[in-house]
C-alpha cells in the first residue's frame, strides 16, 4: 500500500474575524497528485497557506510522515520540504530569470528544464517583471521544480500557459513523482486536474463537497462542484 505522505483533519482558519475553512480534511499518497479545486474564492489557497504555515490554524491537525506539522513555523515547513508555487507574486520582478531560479538552492540540474522550456534559457538574463504572464508562471513553476520537496504544492500554475507548456508542466511532475515527490495541485482547468490527479478534493463554501480517487474521474461531476 502507498504510504500516507500528508494528513490533515478538521482544518479551520481564515482572515481576522472571518472563518474560510470550516474544517476541511484529507491526504495524500507518496508520489501521487490531490487535485484541489473549486469555484473562485471557495477557499483553495487559504488551505494552501494553511498547509504551507503562511496562515494559522483556528483548529485541526496537519501531520507529514506521520510527524505533526502544525505548531511548525512556515521555514521550517520548508525545511521539512514543503515547497509551495504561489498563485501571484510567483518569481521576483527585479531579478533575472537566472538569479530567481539560483534561488531555489538545490543540487538539482536546470538544464532537462531548459529542454522543456527553452524560452527560459534564450532569457536567463532578462528581468523577471518583464516577462510575460505565462512566462513568469513557468519561471515559477520551475524553480518549485528545482527544489528537493516531499510535498510541492502548485496554486494554478497552468493559468495562462498555453497547452504546449502545460503538457510539458505535467511531463516534470510526473517524473518528480517517480523521485517519491507529491503534489497538492490546485486547478481550474479540467483536463489537467483529470489526467495530472490521482486523488481530487472539491471545495465550496471553505467545505468539501467532493472526494474522489482516480484513475477515472467524473468530468460532469467535477464541472458541477465548479459551476455550482
Ligand atoms: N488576505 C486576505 N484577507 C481577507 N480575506 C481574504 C484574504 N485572502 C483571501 N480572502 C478571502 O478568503 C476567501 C477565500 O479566498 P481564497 O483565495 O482562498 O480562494 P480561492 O478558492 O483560492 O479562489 P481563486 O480561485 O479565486 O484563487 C475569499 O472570500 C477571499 O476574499
Amino acid at each position: 500500500m502507498t504510504e500516507l505522505v500528508l494528513e490533515f483533519e478538521g482544518l479551520r482558519c481564515g482572515y481576522a474575524d472571518t472563518e474560510i475553512l470550516h474544517g476541511v480534511s484529507g491526504s495524500l499518497k507518496q508520489g501521487q497528485t490531490l487535485g484541489l479545486f473549486g469555484r473562485n474564492g471557495v477557499g483553495k489557497t487559504t488551505l494552501c497557506r494553511a498547509l504551507t504555515g503562511a496562515l494559522p490554524l483556528l483548529s485541526g491537525e496537519i501531520k507529514l510522515g506521520g510527524q505533526p506539522l502544525d505548531r511548525q513555523p512556515a521555514f521550517a515547513r520548508r525545511r521539512k520540504g514543503i515547497s509551495y508555487m504561489p498563485q501571484t507574486g510567483m518569481v521576483f520582478d527585479n531579478l533575472s530569470v537566472r538569479e530567481n531560479l539560483s534561488l531555489a538552492r538545490s543540487d538539482l540540474q536546470v538544464a532537462p528544464y531548459f529542454e522543456r522550456f527553452p524560452r527560459l534559457a534564450e532569457r536567463l538574463d532578462q528581468l523577471a517583471g518583464s516577462m510575460s504572464g505565462g512566462e513568469r508562471k513557468i519561471l515559477s513553476f520551475v524553480r518549485v521544480m528545482l527544489e528537493e520537496s516531499v510535498v510541492a504544492i502548485l496554486d494554478e500554475p497552468s493559468e495562462g500557459v498555453q497547452p504546449e507548456n502545460i503538457e510539458n508542466m505535467q511531463q516534470c511532475m510526473l517524473e518528480k513523482q517517480k523521485l517519491g515527490c507529491s503534489f497538492i495541485l490546485v486547478e481550474q482547468n479540467v483536463n489537467m486536474l483529470m489526467t495530472a490527479s490521482d486523488a481530487l478534493l472539491g471545495l465550496d463554501s471553505g467545505r468539501t463537497v467532493y472526494e474522489a480517487d482516480g484513475p477515472n474521474f467524473d468530468r460532469d461531476e467535477i464541472v458541477s462542484v465548479l459551476t455550482v
